[in-house]
C-alpha cells in the first residue's frame, strides 16, 4: 500500500502554495518531484512528511489516513525523510548521530547495528568517531541520508540532498541512493533541482508549477514533455 496525498491544497496567508495536488509513492518505486522555483516542492513534502498540515486533502499510508498525525508518528510508522539543510546534532561523532535516529522510531531491533549499518552504506563508517563539526559538505549531506535510513524507514523522502555537491559527488551518491533503495525496497521521493540526476534516479516523475501538477509520467516523457519545458524556461524557448 503507497504513501499518498490526496487532493492537497495549503495556502500561506494569500499565497496558493498547492492546489488539487495528487501524488502517490509506492513501495518499491523512486519517484521525482520536481518543479521551478517557488512551485511548492517542498510544501508538498512536508505535507507528506507531517510538517505542514494542508487545509485541504488527506495523506494516507498503507490505506490509513494519516493527515493529522506528527512527524514523530510518521517516522514511527516508517515515513523518514532528510532536510535541505542537514541538521546533525551537534557536540556528537557521525555515529552517535546515526544512532540517535536509529533509537528515536524503535523501528531498529538492533539500533547499534542499523547506525553501523546505514553509515556503511554512505561510506561514512571510516569516519564514525568524527565530531560532526567537522564534516564538509558532502559528508553532512551523506550523514543526512544516514540518519533516516538508520532508523529503517519503508517510504524516504529525499529534500534536496545533492545540492551543494560537485557533479561526480552527484553522480557517486545517486548510484548509492538507487541502490539502497533497491536492496531495501524503499518508496523513495526525491525533490531535486538537479533535473539530470532526478531522470536517473526515479522511475516516475511528477512536476510542479505554481502549486499545481501540470505533468506526471516517466523520465524519459517528462523530459520532453512541451508544457514541463515551457515551466522551467517561462515559455521563452
Ligand atoms: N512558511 C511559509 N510562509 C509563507 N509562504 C511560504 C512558506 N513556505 C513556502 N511559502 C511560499 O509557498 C510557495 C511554495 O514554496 P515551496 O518552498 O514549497 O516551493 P519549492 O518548489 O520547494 O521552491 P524551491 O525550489 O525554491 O525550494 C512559494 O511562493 C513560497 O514563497
Amino acid at each position: 500500500m503507497p504513501l499518498y496525498a490526496q487532493n492537497i491544497k495549503v495556502s500561506f496567508g494569500g499565497l496558493l502554495a498547492l492546489q488539487g495536488v495528487t501524488l502517490e509513492v509506492k513501495i518499491g518505486y523512486r519517484v521525482g518531484l520536481i518543479g521551478p522555483n517557488g512551485a511548492g516542492k517542498t510544501t508538498l513534502f512536508s505535507v507528506l512528511s507531517g510538517h505542514i498540515r494542508p487545509q485541504e486533502g488527506e495523506v494516507f499510508l498503507d490505506g490509513h489516513r494519516i493527515t493529522h498525525l506528527s512527524p514523530e508518528t510518521r517516522a514511527r510508522l516508517g515515513v523518514g525523510r532528510t532536510f535541505q539543510i542537514p541538521r546533525p546534532f551537534p557536540g556528537l561523532t557521525v555515529y552517535e548521530n546515526a544512532l540517535v535516529f536509529a533509537r528515536f522510531t524503535g523501528r531498529a531491533p538492533n539500533p547499534e547495528k542499523s547506525a553501523q549499518k546505514a553509515l556503511e552504506v554512505l561510506d561514512l563508517l571510516k569516519i564514525a568517531d568524527v565530531p560532526v563539526e567537522q564534516l564538509n559538505v558532502s559528508q553532512l549531506k551523506r550523514l543526512e541520508l544516514a540518519r533516516a535510513l538508520a532508523a529503517e524507514p519503508r517510504y524516504l523522502l529525499l529534500d534536496e540532498v545533492f545540492a551543494g555537491l560537485n557533479p561526480r559527488e552527484k553522480a557517486e551518491l545517486a548510484e548509492q541512493v538507487e541502490i539502497l533503495a533497491k536492496e531495501r525496497n524503499l518508496g523513495l521521493l526525491v525533490v531535486e533541482h538537479d533535473l539530470k540526476t532526478v531522470f536517473r534516479l526515479t522511475q516516475w516523475v511528477y512536476v510542479l508549477s505554481f502549486g499545481s501538477l501540470i505533468a506526471e509520467g516517466p523520465p524519459e516523457a517528462i523530459a520532453q514533455d512541451p508544457k514541463v519545458i515551457e515551466a522551467y524556461t517561462g515559455g521563452v524557448i
